[in-house]
């Protein structure tokens, strides 16, 4: 089957070349789309790729029936609807680190610019002038640079703040000090204490409801006399009245801005000839190299999501580290163990299941996230109705459903890489764990107190049974009349005599019926199928 993906808003061609060398996918280029046209066109495509230009809303998410990945060729993803994407299980996936140098040298080159008048020294070129007393200008040499917002362009703002010998202090209270000692960045105690020792302050931090609206009347007022305001993250953040009335006070030296608002700027904004501020058109990304950079990345990963559902770069998977090549057994355990603890418990009569705990080993510590949403969707999966059960929406759709999920690291499971998944609800609880080892097949190694060996692979049969001879040969005989092909049989017993339980592991379905025969036999005392979804 072939996906389609339609491509917006000036994509670099190299990756997109990355995305039409595959037969499966059939790539539509299109200019940036109205929005309504947009909207009429979405329902035919499985992604959608684009810049910062189109605005992924809730009411496009939810016209958009086919659509499985949203790519954006960048970093910010304030252009999309994330919530919504990912209750309906849309992978967002960006690219972070592409464009991170432009932006960068543009910081300096504005900067520059502004402290020694480049464009007025231009057009006054132009206009056949020769003025140089007019143009004195200013150097960053010895001057104090504040960076709100240490991530990647912080980070690299900062490295070459220090070639120009400037004082580097940082306001970011996500960052660890160890960065911000690696960084030769001094760490502000607040924001109110970077903006008070600030000649230039420069905004490197995403937009959301914390840095909305950041940087205002009150902050602009509290800077040093004579400051310069740089806001190449994302229109808002530094408010644009504000800015405009400092600048038209003579409060600040100038400003410089990259970012705005509404984008495109209108024609007839005031910012577009206020004193001493310097603007471009959304540029700092806007670098051959940089172009470049973003759309392989971000078309490698789309690609991958769309053909092997390799949902690792998508920045809604909760707790995604961004690697889990070593993960992609253990999160089978996790999501097979909870659809196996699920299936026993609802034959004992538990169909509401109130919490899932995870426990696992240290040595998947760091998938964490993803395994928890492998297991949400271990719990789900052939009891919703979605066609879109994945690891984006299982945990918010398992929450939803008023379940409550834990995750937790052990030691006393018994193996470094091991998963342990106990649901609980009423008085019932079931834990059902396993293994997945880096070099052997992943294996489910207890139900309840029994311990198993068992690959889970299409089908897991789990029976309880006396623990009397003849059972097992009685239950292989019915299953072989029916056409159901045993891969493993694997029986546990607590006790010589006592109950004893059978993990089965079947090729293709088990019916219900079948199941109905099997605890018609003779010492049989439960039967329990958990069919395996797709991975
Ligand atoms: N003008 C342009 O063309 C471009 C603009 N951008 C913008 O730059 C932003 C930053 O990009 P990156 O450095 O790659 O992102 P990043 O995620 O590496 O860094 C953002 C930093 O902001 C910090 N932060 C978040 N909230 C904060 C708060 N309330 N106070 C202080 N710090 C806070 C985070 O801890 C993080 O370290 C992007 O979100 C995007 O909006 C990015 C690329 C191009
Ligand atoms: O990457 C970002 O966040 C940017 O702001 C760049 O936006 P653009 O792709 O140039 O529309």
């Amino acid at each position: 089957m072939a996906y389609r993906v339609l491509v917006t808003d000036d994509v670099d061609p190299e990756g997109l070349a990355l995305l039409a060398a595959e037969t499966e996918l059939l790539v539509d280029e299109v200019p940036t789309l109205p929005k309504d046209e947009l909207l009429r066109r979405i329902g035919d495509y499985d992604a959608i790729v684009g810049r910062s230009a189109t605005k992924i809303s809730a009411e496009l998410l939810r016209a958009a029936k086919k659509l499985r990945v949203v790519g954006r060729a960048g970093v910010g993803v304030d252009n999309i609807a994330l919530d919504v994407a990912t209750e309906l299980g849309v992978a967002i996936i960006n690219a972070p680190a592409g464009n991170t140098v432009a932006v960068a040298e543009l910081f300096f080159g504005t900067v520059i610019g502004l402290l020694r008048q480049l464009p007025a020294a231009a057009l006054s070129m132009q206009n056949g002038v020769w003025d140089r007393s007019k143009l004195m200008g200013r150097e960053l040499k010895g001057k104090t640079l504040g960076i709100v917002g240490l991530g990647r362009i912080g980070s690299e703002v900062a490295m070459r703040a220090h070639a120009f010998g400037m004082t580097v202090v940082a306001f970011d209270p996500y960052i660890a000090d160890e960065r911000f000692t690696a960084l030769r960045v001094r760490r502000a105690a607040s924001l109110d204490a970077l903006i008070a020792e600030s000649n230039i302050l420069t905004m490197h931090v995403p937009l959301n409801d914390e840095t909305r609206g950041m940087i205002g009347k009150r902050e602009l007022g509290r800077l040093p006399a004579r400051s310069i305001v740089v806001n190449m993250a994302r229109g808002g953040i530094v408010d644009e009245a504000a800015l405009l009335a400092a600048l038209e006070a003579d409060q600040l030296r100038g400003a410089v801005l990259d970012v705005f608002t509404a984008e495109p700027l209108v024609a007839d904004s005031p910012l577009r000839t206020a004193p001493n501020l310097l603007l471009t058109p959304h540029l700092g990304a806007n670098t051959v190299e940089a172009q470049r950079n973003v759309s392989r990345d971000v078309c490698l990963a789309v690609r991958d999501a769309l053909l092997h559902n390799d949902l690792s770069k998508s920045i809604n998977v909760a707790g995604g580290s961004g690697e889990w090549g070593d993960l992609q057994p253990a999160m089978l355990v996790a999501r097979r163990a909870a659809a196996v603890a699920r299936a026993v418990l609802a034959d004992q009569g538990m169909r509401a299941v109130r919490r899932l705990a995870l426990r696992i080993g240290p040595d998947l510590a760091h998938g964490a996230g993803p395994l928890l949403a492998a297991a949400a969707a271990g719990v789900l999966e052939g009891v919703i109705e979605t066609d879109r059960l994945n690891l984006i929406n299982a945990r918010s759709l398992a929450e939803a459903r008023g379940l409550e999920l834990s995750v937790g690291e052990s030691n006393e499971l018994g193996h470094p890489r091991a998963i342990e998944i106990a649901l609980a609800g009423g008085m019932q609880q079931l834990a059902v764990a396993g293994v997945a080892p880096e070099d052997s097949k992943p294996r489910l190694t207890r139900i309840g107190q029994f311990h198993v060996d068992v690959n889970p692979r299409q089908t897991l049969l789990i029976l309880t049974n006396h623990d009397v001879p003849g059972v097992i040969g009685r239950v292989g005989t019915l299953l072989g009349e029916r056409k159901v092909n045993i891969a493993e049989y694997h029986q546990a017993r607590l006790a010589q005599g006592g109950d004893a339980l059978a993990a089965i592991s079947v090729d293709g379905a088990v019916s219900e019926e079948t199941r109905k025969a099997l605890l018609e036999l003779p010492d049989v005392l439960t039967a329990s199928v958990a069919h395996f979804g797709a991975e």
